[in-house]
């Protein structure tokens, strides 16, 4: 489900015009829905009501400060991987209680920080994390509560990318390991062991790999209880798909539910780490056709967007639905490349795409709502789009785009 809906030959954003919402705000833009944030959200939330639960929004793949403030405003908590993603919480007014700390390689610095706000806890990745933790949190004089995040070897089916629970992956420690690096995390002096954290990959499409991760995980709760270390909460990541190109990913109820029911009698804390399955198809990346050009017999669509504002086709190959803002007919329908301005051959948004379309046209890339914006980068010196969210018939700016002069913000030159 997602909140475009064409009215006669226009696409809308909820009640908004994309075409006024281009022209009022100009392109490359990025447009986020409200209501499709939150109903995703209460999926998640509606799915686990009977048990003690915490979601966790990915704040990497969307953190602007609006999107922040709308989920936290739910109650949501976050899954952080750095500083500046926990400073955004905090500016968004988030819990800082509701936080979990992710990532394999957290400076000493930002392990401070975290402790200092007071998150929730550590997903710790490795043996030499859980001993930086300690000295860290040793120099503060403060408890530091974790959670090992296991690599449980399940395939998760995924791009190779964005797989993340094989023991190929640089991510958590083998699972078979996980008794011997709990019990010497008991025995540091300042790690409270508050629970068991698994994130196996992204863009999943099945719900049985995530129910074989917590199968494992879960046979890791009962040995850690054997050898007296019980745990009060489980991190099950995040990971689940949407449909990009007609994939049939379990809807997020029916995900966060199966989750929930294998979890029955256990007496924990079920945490979700959800990103792309709230943003994905709560957002597009609207972009003008600046020209049509022929080689040979090849037809490229020019838009004014391109791979530093969307690099998830260039990335991953990854294939989003690309289609008109207003109807046009009275062009002919070609097969288009759809490349962006940059120098490079990658520079795509799509390929061999069926379009109607003459310069000027308004396009929508659609699902782009997660890891667009925040994978943007200011290659080619270009200038990071404007984001807008719309709230029924309301649009508002929630970050402006970038001016030139901010591109040179902080270089100097030789004295
Ligand atoms: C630890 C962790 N949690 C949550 C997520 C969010 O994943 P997704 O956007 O696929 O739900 C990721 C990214 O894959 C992750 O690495
Ligand atoms: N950036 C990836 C997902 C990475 C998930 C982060 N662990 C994508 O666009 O599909």
């Amino acid at each position: 489900m997602d909140f475009f809906n064409r009215q006669n030959n226009s696409l809308y954003a909820e009640d908004c015009s994309v075409t006024e919402l281009a022209s009022t705000y100009g392109t490359p833009l990025y447009v986020y829905s409200r209501a499709t944030i939150e109903r995703h959200w209460h999926a998640f939330d509606q799915a686990a009501k009977d048990m003690k639960h915490l979601i966790c929004y990915a704040v990497k793949a969307s953190s602007n400060i609006a999107i922040l403030n709308v989920l936290a405003r739910l109650g949501s908590g976050f899954d952080i991987v750095s500083k500046g993603e926990l400073a955004r919480v905090l500016k968004a007014g988030g819990d800082p209680a509701k936080v979990v700390f992710s990532g394999v390689g957290k400076k000493a610095e930002e392990i401070a920080y975290a402790l200092e706000k007071g998150i929730h806890c550590f997903n710790v990745e490795s043996e030499a994390e859980l001993s930086r933790i300690n000295e860290v949190a040793a120099s503060m004089n403060m408890p530091a509560s974790i959670s090992m995040r296991v690599n449980p070897d399940v395939d998760a089916g995924t791009h190779p990318y964005i797989s993340t629970g094989l023991k190929d992956n640089k991510f958590g420690i083998p699972i078979d390991h996980a008794v011997e690096i709990y019990q010497k995390a008991a025995a540091m002096s300042h790690l409270v062991v508050k629970g068991v954290d698994c994130h196996i990959g992204s863009q999943l499409t099945e719900v049985q790999p995530f129910l074989d991760a917590l199968d494992r995980v879960l046979v890791l709760v009962d040995k850690l209880a054997t050898v007296g270390i019980k745990l009060s909460h489980i991190d099950v990541g995040g990971g689940l798909g949407v449909p990009y190109q007609g994939e049939t990913p379990p809807h997020p109820s029916e995900y966060a539910k199966a989750i929930a029911d294998k979890m029955q009698g256990y007496d924990l804390e079920l945490i979700y780490e959800p990103g792309r399955a709230i943003m994905a198809n709560a957002g597009i990346l609207v972009t003008e056709v600046e020209f049509l050009k022929t080689n040979q017999d090849k037809h490229f669509a020019i838009v004014d967007a391109a791979m530093n504002d969307l690099i998830r086709p260039a990335l991953y190959q990854a294939w989003q639905e690309i289609v008109p803002v207003e109807l046009n007919h009275s062009a002919t329908t070609q097969n288009y490349d759809v490349v962006g301005p940059v120098c490079e051959t990658g520079d795509f948004l799509g390929k061999n795409r069926d379009l109607a379309i003459t310069a000027g046209d308004l396009l929508a890339v659609r699902s782009a709502g997660a890891y667009g914006f925040t994978m943007s980068s200011n290659y080619n010196s270009r200038p990071r789009v404007a984001e807008i969210m719309v709230d029924g018939e309301q649009s508002h700016l929630i970050r402006q785009r970038e001016s030139i002069e901010s591109l040179w913000q902080g270089e100097a030159v030789l004295p």
